[in-house]
């Protein structure tokens, strides 16, 4: 794993999309995954600067969203679909056919999981944005998910869900269950960029990067055994490993 040490979000997101831009230019039709969250948004805005300022076209790239809530419709503002229109794909050049998110909507869940998994295998992701949660989650996989699992449905932590209402009106509204790549699925990621900040993360960060047990207690632990994984962390969710 190759760790870059930034000052600050800022600085974290403007490294990360330096490091997208570069790996698109790379190649001719760039797969790239997203993630959502608080963590990459200051990656987003990068990069629909650097669009605006034509350093960078989104023309022949497909994307892939790493998760969606279930019973979500794409309009709600907690969507991972709204939260990917507003704050990337309304700006930028991407052909929406190009746009892949789960639906969790879908009448049937475990059809939507396996079509969406297929289609992932058939477009190798190039470079897979991934954000850190305080569980060690990565995607929605929760602590406990194997390995070995593919795109499916997760029944979210009560502290993901509490982590997560700062979005919603209260934790009830927070949904329950999430459809999610799986973590082998990320893991054919030919590239993965982590990005870390804030003190929140410290202690996941450090039981990343230490010399803790691989284990799916937790999940993040199973990028160690990637071969192109880069951490892209800030001085904050540092702390704990300079300690
Ligand atoms: O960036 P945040 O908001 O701290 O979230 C970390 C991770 O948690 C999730 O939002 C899921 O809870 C992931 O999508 C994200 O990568």
């Amino acid at each position: 794993m190759e760790i870059i040490k930034v000052k600050d979000y800022e600085e974290m997101s403007e490294k990360a999309a330096n490091i997208v831009i570069e790996h698109m230019k790379s190649l001719k039709r760039p797969v790239i995954g997203f993630a959502t969250g608080s963590t990459p948004i200051g990656l987003y805005n990068c990069l629909v600067k650097k669009y605006q300022q034509k350093e960078v076209s989104f023309k022949h790239a497909t994307t892939f969203n790493l998760d969606e809530y279930v019973g979500l419709p794409k309009e709600n503002k907690n969507s991972y679909h709204y939260y990917m229109h507003e704050n990337l794909f309304q700006h930028i050049d991407i052909q929406p056919e190009n746009v892949h998110i789960p639906n969790g909507m879908a009448e049937d869940l475990e059809q939507e999981c396996m079509t969406y998994d297929r289609l992932i295998s058939k477009n190798k992701i190039d470079i897979q944005i991934l954000g850190l949660g305080l569980n060690g989650h990565i995607g929605f996989n929760e602590p406990g998910t194997s390995f070995k699992s593919r795109t499916h449905i997760v029944k979210l932590d009560q502290s993901t869900r509490k982590a997560n209402a700062r979005f919603f009106q209260s934790i009830d509204e927070v949904p329950t269950k999430a459809i999610t790549m799986g973590i082998e699925t990320i893991m054919e990621s030919k590239k993965i960029l982590l990005l870390v900040s804030g003190k929140e993360k410290s202690d996941a960060l450090a039981r990343l990067l230490g010399n803790s047990d691989i284990s799916e207690e937790f999940p993040a632990s199973i990028l160690r055994q990637h071969n192109d994984v880069t951490v892209i962390a800030d001085e904050e969710a540092l702390k704990k490993i300079n300690e």
